[in-house]
């Protein structure tokens, strides 16, 4: 099948430079995503957006150029519940890649231990309205209750003004809960204003959220860009980063998010977002937890 990218659509950085920053041995890419390739796993008919190919080939590149031992494969949107490219880049991946999934509440038994056989250890929610149609919050929680048994966790998206809202069902949920993109927050705002205070609430309140420090290249309004050896990119997104970091090292995650879907400003360098590292987590105790040992313990507990 062929697919038109949507308009204006930005592709991954072709040729990421090498971190100056050299990661801890074992370090986790703990969020990423494949995109088909469209004309071998098809792009799902109610996606928003159509996205440039990314296949495992590609991701697999990235990982061994950035230093990276491992990836989390995230199902993106523009795959809806169809799971086959993330599962198929997990099987291929030699046991370097766990997967999180997006099922209804249709999926079987079987498919759960199936995708679990193939490396899956959660499920995400999304919650972005320009992402996703709405799901009956009963069908989330009916999932929610099927995969806890395995012992997985539920991802969330969400932007910082629908926290409020959707507290109670966060809170209600039996899982770890792993937040991507420490919530988006508005970065305009103050880091001890009310709208990060709340998340901060969130997360000292429910010692079963988690955090994904990543995305500062989304979040960031002033920059400067992740773009010609910049070592000093995205400062205003450094100080929510931090103290999320910082407050509650046992319980963030950092992903890198490429193949970055929906960027509309520019394509960060990868190998820069590594080096925006240090700046977040700016201990050798502080990376290792980040990178290594908390992704290690959510999804390669068998290891730890
Ligand atoms: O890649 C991300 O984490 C963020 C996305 C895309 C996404 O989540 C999806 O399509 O599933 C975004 O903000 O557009």
């Amino acid at each position: 099948m062929q697919f038109e990218k949507t308009p204006g659509w930005l592709d991954w950085h072709a040729a990421p430079s090498k971190p100056r920053f050299r990661l801890p041995a074992g370090a986790v890419d703990a969020h990423c995503h494949v995109f088909g390739p469209g004309a071998e796993f098809p792009y799902a008919p109610e996606r928003k957006y159509t996205p440039c190919d990314a296949g495992k080939a590609e991701l697999f590149a990235l990982r061994d150029q950035l230093g990276f031992a491992r990836n989390v494969i995230v199902q993106a949107t523009c795959h809806g519940a169809d799971n086959r490219a993330m599962v198929d880049a997990l099987i291929h991946s030699g046991g370097k890649a766990r997967g999180v999934a997006t099922v209804r509440r249709s999926i079987t038994d079987q498919e759960l231990q199936d995708l679990h056989a193939a490396g899956v250890r959660g499920v995400r929610f999304n919650f972005v309205k320009r992402l996703v149609d709405f799901t009956p919050r009963d069908e989330l929680l009916e999932i929610a209750a099927r995969i806890a048994p395995l012992g997985w966790h539920v991802v969330i998206y969400f932007e910082a003004a629908d926290l409020p809202e959707l507290w109670d069902f966060f809170t209600a949920l039996p899982t770890p809960v792993v937040v991507d993109h420490m919530g988006r927050p508005d970065v305009a705002k103050p880091v001890d204003g009310p709208e990060f205070e709340l998340f901060v609430k969130f997360m000292r309140d429910n010692p079963n959220v988690w955090s994904k420090v990543s995305c500062p290249e989304r979040l960031s309004l002033t920059g400067p860009k992740a773009l010609d050896g910049e070592q000093n990119a995205y400062r205003d997104v450094v100080p929510f980063a931090r103290r999320i970091v910082e407050t509650f090292p046992e319980r963030v995650l950092w992903g890198t998010d490429w193949p970055h879907p929906n960027l509309k400003d520019h394509m960060p360098d990868d190998g820069l977002l590594v080096d925006f590292i240090p700046h977040i987590a700016p201990t050798a105790e502080l990376q290792k937890k980040l990178l290594v040992d908390n992704p290690m313990r959510l999804y390669w507990p068998e290891e730890c």
